[in-house]
């Protein structure tokens, strides 16, 4: 009799994707329908008007046939950890840590995302935690040099005690039970911030208080001349598994801090950059077979989360070429009803079922346990690495040569090997790449989050983040890699227009502008461009718009969102709409004509007292001028004007209310939708209020905008 083996994963097709097929059918009917009717109105009355509303209407139609993709055929993926092998048979696991500035990115926080990965429920001798600082900086070296320390102590204690939250800052935080040892390491844990808040409040180290002399030489490696734009690679390691001992005797995971070697004048590739150093570094050092990489601030939340990877990475049944596991993106710091939508809940949820029931789920950057295979295919004969041999077992003086900055000149870093460079969008592009070479993914969703991080808390934060990714999904988008060209050749159709959806989302502001301006400038001009209420195409607009917010609210709750949580994310798209994902499309064309560069502007993890408390409360922050609130708030103006003068026609000039109703309905969502921003221009008097100088000249330029354009109608 044969034994049935206890499954490590099962995955489930969902029942929803036939009504999801249905809605999307009937709604591409709908979607041809306006499209004929666009067509015939710019054969009998031909004019800018027609063609703009073409125009935004075949942009709607694209990115909404491109989205719907996502639902043909979700899937629900469980794993079974209680089914994994003996420990002894776990693969050895890398883990990877980025930063890139310790006064974006307190040291703190970063120790808390280390010591959340040191303290995981695996075997310790098979473990390894690394560092890239890109800041290179002293001050972070210090404050992980304490944290190896303080790990001493950690590690044991959360063993001991089976505690769940692993990251000390929200372990004191929450209030633990008192248990023999809990206030000696609290305050060890006080002590330790201490320290390293009294160096950061410093802004250096000086070297004549410190006494060790490990860490001194250490220290030393910051001469005169370094910079963290130029200085040589630095790597340190600060504990040594089969050297150190925690407080019990236990052995210890090893702990690497590396500082890649910086030029100016060399390119460094930012976080891909960073991520290919860290997998030549390990590679050399400890080279486990999968490798997990996390931004600073993703601490772990489930000292278990290992282990469901590996019910993936270890099944006999899992498709040999599994290139990661992705544990989406989840966040701790977010308000009530997430005023940013800086959350995506639907769209995780519902992209990350979507994709593994195609060829995999995205890499969203963080979160995500690789094959270090799938990256550096070996023997790597071609690319030299694994041909220098490790004669007179040094090691470190190989790690040094493998993450200077020389290192990947005439190889395929970048290109073929690792993580994919040239965009701003590292891990999305790398993951795709996978997939064009018949790599797949496949999402781990616990229901306890693995991963917890911090969303943008300002608008001008969130905006600018945004603006950023969708630059960096433009470059890949009109690049030779383009889903629509070459992705199309290697995936499956769909999975090619999940990818286009992303990387062409930021042609979501033609029609928001458009939107946002056009009804309204028409408005005032009395001119009506939409079909009034007894003419029957009127009930195709108000199919199209009610179906597919009914749609979109339906896939909120189903992910688990709220009314508001909803409301809010509406709002944020249309804003997005006309700020970041215009300057992306701005910023790539500048790039792509050579007169820009692009930046990867870290987004800070800071936020004071103040603006964390009117966070919390849901008030909007704008409280810095920049051109991306200037555009939204412009846009509402516009908006409120219009509405305005609106109403005023339909009420004393007599001018038909039924004209005009679609008109002044946008132009009313949109005053709506725009409530918050009204409250930052003129009610509040708060730091996080909309800056004077913005609001004076928003309201200028909207004037402009609305009675300069009269002439064009
Ligand atoms: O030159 C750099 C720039 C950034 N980083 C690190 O990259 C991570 C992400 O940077 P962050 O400013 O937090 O960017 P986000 O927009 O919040 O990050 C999202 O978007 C990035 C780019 O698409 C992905 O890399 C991230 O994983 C994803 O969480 C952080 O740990 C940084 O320290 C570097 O190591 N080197
Ligand atoms: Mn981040």
């Amino acid at each position: 009799m044969t034994m049935l083996k206890a499954p490590l994963n099962t995955s489930k097709p969902s029942p929803l994707r036939w009504f999801n097929r249905l809605y999307a059918l009937v709604h591409l009917i709908a979607i041809f329908a306006l499209v004929y009717r666009h067509c015939c109105n710019l054969i009998t009355s031909p004019s800018f008007t027609t063609i703009l509303l073409l125009v935004a209407d075949l942009v709607l139609a694209f990115l909404w046939t491109t989205w719907q993709t996502f639902f043909m055929n979700p899937v629900h993926h469980q794993v079974f950890p209680q089914n994994l092998p003996r420990e002894s048979e776990y693969p050895g696991l890398d883990v990877f840590v980025c930063t890139a500035d310790p006064f974006k990115e307190p040291p703190i926080g970063v120790v808390n995302t280390v010591l959340s990965v040191l303290a995981y429920d695996y075997p310790p001798e098979k473990l390894s935690v690394y560092l890239s600082d890109d800041g290179g900086s002293q001050l972070t070296l210090f404050a992980f040099m304490e944290a190896a320390k303080f790990a001493r102590h950690w590690l044991p204690y959360c063993r001991k005690y089976d505690i769940m939250d692993r990251s000390p800052e929200v372990y004191f935080g929450n209030d633990p039970s008192l248990l023999p040892e809990t206030s000696d390491i609290q305050s060890k844990y006080e002590d330790m911030k201490t320290t390293i808040q009294y160096v950061m409040d410093q802004g250096s180290i000086n070297i004549d208080q410190i006494k060790d002399a490990r860490t001194i030489k250490a220290l030393r490696k910051w001469t005169a001349g370094f910079t963290r734009q130029q200085h040589p690679t630095v790597i340190e390691v600060l504990l040594k598994g089969d050297e150190d001992k925690d407080v019990t005797g236990h052995c210890m995971p090893n702990l690497i801090y590396l500082a890649r070697e910086k030029n100016k004048a060399i390119p460094h590739n930012f976080k891909a950059g960073a991520l290919n150093a860290l997998i030549r570094a390990s590679t050399i050092m400890t080279n486990a077979p999968i490798f997990l990489t996390l931004d600073c601030d993703m601490f772990s939340n489930d000292p278990k989360t290992p282990s469901r990877a590996l019910c993936h990475f270890m099944d006999s049944n899992s498709d040999p070429k599994l290139a990661f596991v992705q544990f989406p993106q989840r966040f701790h710091n977010l308000n009530q009803n997430d005023i940013y939508a800086g959350q995506h809940v639907a769209e995780i949820r519902n992209c990350t079922l979507g994709m593994d029931g195609l060829s995999g789920v995205f890499f969203m950057g963080t979160g995500g346990f690789f094959r270090r295979r799938a990256l550096i295919e070996y023997p790597m004969k071609p690319y030299g690495l694994w041909n220098e041999q490790d004669k007179d077992g040094d090691t470190m003086a190989l790690a040094h040569r493998v993450t200077s900055c020389s290192y990947e000149d005439n190889t395929k870093w970048g290109s073929e090997i690792g993580f994919r460079y040239g965009v701003l969008v590292e891990d999305i592009y790398t993951g795709y790449h996978l997939q064009c070479l018949g790599w797949s993914s496949v999402a781990c969703t616990p229901t306890r989050a693995a991963f917890l991080g911090k969303v943008a808390t300002t608008l001008n934060d969130a905006l600018s983040q945004s603006n950023r990714w969708y630059m960096g999904m433009l470059q890949v988008g009109f690049s030779k890699f383009s889903p629509m060209t070459y992705g199309i050749r290697f995936l499956n159709p769909l999975q090619a227009m999940c990818y286009s959806h992303f990387y062409f989302r930021a042609l979501w502001s033609f029609p928001v502008i458009i939107y946002a301006f056009l009804p309204q400038l028409a408005l005032i001009n009395s001119l009506p461009i939409f079909p009034k209420v007894s003419d029957p195409w009127f009930s195709l607009y108000a199919f199209l718009f009610l179906g597919s917010h009914a749609k979109d609210f339906l896939d909120h709750v189903l992910a688990g969102s709220v009314f508001k949580k909803w409301w809010n994310s509406r709002r944020m798209w249309l804003i997005l709409g006309c700020s970041s994902y215009a300057f992306s499309i701005l910023d790539w064309f500048l790039t792509s004509i050579g007169m820009s560069t692009c930046e990867f502007n870290v987004t800070s993890k800071v936020s004071d007292n103040e603006l964390t408390k009117r966070y919390e409360k849901g008030i909007f922050e704008f409280g810095v001028e920049s051109p991306l609130l200037l555009m939204v708030s412009t846009t509402t103006v516009v908006n409120l004007f219009a509405f305005l003068v609106g109403i005023k026609r339909v009420l004393t000039n007599g001018e038909k209310f039924e004209d005009m109703f679609v008109q002044l309905f946008i132009a009313g969502l949109g005053v709506i939708y725009s409530w918050p921003v009204y409250e930052g221009m003129v009610l509040r008097s708060d730091k996080g209020k909309m800056p004077s100088k913005t609001t004076l000249k928003s309201i200028c330029l909207a004037l402009v905008i609305c009675f300069g354009f009269s002439s064009s109608f």
